[in-house]
């Protein structure tokens, strides 16, 4: 059966890999794709604001929302949870529209399971040195946060393999660039698929 429903992509990748950087210029760019605002038990760093970085909520709140069944998925990262609300990504999808979704690997996972048809990108540094230095520049955690976040990246980028799409982030506008052109050619080849299932089935 061909389905009418957007299409889901996943973005993941190491910590300070520049998802955030890269996903915010896609969103200037693109208009027919929705962001998924996730859901965090961290804490807001200056200048975000709750309800367009994330939605904060308590660890109860962020526990009763998993026991109620309203996350789609959710993880783990740094001794905080993050998940994705599961009822806003349903609905885009079923109105036919592409959503966007920037999560941890263990999440991606998780999603993959109930979305095979879904497209997963994983963004990758240009070297471990260069991440380090992304994440220190960033000065958004503390030195054992940092920490924690460079020996998550090392077995993040060991699932790399899992993903659909693997795109360096040598230089934004032109991992902002492939993206599109990976979200162009998702497109290209989901309605030849459908071209070739309405022959067929005119073909009797
Ligand atoms: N599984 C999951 N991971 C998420 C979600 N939202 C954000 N993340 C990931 O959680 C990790 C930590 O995010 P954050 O604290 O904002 O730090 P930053 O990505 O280093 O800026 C990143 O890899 C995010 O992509 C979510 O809804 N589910
Ligand atoms: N292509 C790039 N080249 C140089 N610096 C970058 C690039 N992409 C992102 N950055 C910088 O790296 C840091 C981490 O980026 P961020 O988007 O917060 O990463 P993430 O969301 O993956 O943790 C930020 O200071 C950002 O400005």
């Amino acid at each position: 059966m061909m389905d009418e429903n957007g299409i889901l992509f996943v973005l993941s990748g190491p910590s300070g890999v520049g998802k955030g950087t890269v996903r915010k210029k896609l969103f200037e760019r693109a208009d027919d794709l929705a962001y998924s605002i996730s859901m965090t038990t961290r804490e807001r760093r200056a200048g975000e604001q709750d309800g367009v970085d994330y939605f904060y909520k308590t660890h109860e709140q962020f526990e009763k929302l998993i026991a109620d069944n309203e996350l789609l998925e959710h993880a783990r990262f740094v001794n905080n949870y993050y998940g994705t609300p599961r009822k806003y990504v349903e609905d885009t999808l079923a109105a036919g529209k592409d959503i966007f979704l920037e999560i941890e690997v263990q999440g991606a996972m998780q999603v993959k399971e109930n979305f095979p048809k879904g497209v997963f990108i994983f963004l990758f540094p240009p070297s471990l040195e260069e991440l380090k230095d992304r994440i220190m520049s960033r000065a958004t955690e503390s030195p054992d946060a940092v920490l924690k976040r460079l020996k998550e990246a090392r077995s993040e980028i060991e699932m790399m393999d899992a993903y659909d799409y693997v795109v360096v982030n040598d230089d934004v506008e032109r991992a902002v660039t492939k993206i599109q052109s990976i979200i162009q050619s998702e497109h290209c080849r989901r309605e030849r698929i459908a071209k070739q299932y309405k022959k067929l089935l005119e073909d009797g």
